[in-house]
């Protein structure tokens, strides 16, 4: 059986050395836990186009320039993921949870002391190297 493999758009937004993050509901996969927010890229969509939609919908900014920082494959045994995350480092809106979920800014120093999905470990580590 072929496992389903799912592209993901993930947004690190990222203002004055803090990250917005925000929780997985309890129902969603690896739910409980923190994440760096952003969705499935559709079908004919660009990754671009994904985070930006994707950004609006779950926390309410408006990206105006993001860049690539690093791609994750991940197979969690249930599902695998390819996390194709990028910095936001320009957008408008206040950041903020439209879906009910608990947000959070936080320093890139205190990242390790959240829970992540075991994907995000190579993210945290880069991060708290690069900033
Ligand atoms: N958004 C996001 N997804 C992540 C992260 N880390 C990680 O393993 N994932 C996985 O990526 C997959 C897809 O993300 P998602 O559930 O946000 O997709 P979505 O917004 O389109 O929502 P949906 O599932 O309700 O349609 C999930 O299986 C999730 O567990 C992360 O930091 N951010
Ligand atoms: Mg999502």
């Amino acid at each position: 059986m072929t496992k389903k493999r799912v592209h993901v758009a993930v947004g690190v937004i990222m203002q004055q050395r803090k990250i917005f993050v925000s929780k997985r509901s309890e129902h969603q996969h690896q739910g409980g836990l923190w994440e760096f927010p952003g969705g499935k890229v559709e079908l004919g969509e660009s990754v671009t186009d994904a985070l930006k939609r994707e950004l609006q919908e779950e926390v309410n900014i408006v990206t105006h320039k993001s860049q690539p920082f690093m791609l994750i494959e991940h197979d969690y045994g249930d599902k695998q993921v390819c996390l194709d995350i990028h910095l936001v480092t320009d957008f408008s809106g206040e950041a903020k949870g439209l879906e009910g979920q608990q947000c959070q800014w936080v320093e890139v120093d205190k990242l390790h002391t959240l829970d992540f999905p075991a994907a995000n470990q190579g993210i945290v580590t880069k991060l708290q190297a690069e900033f």
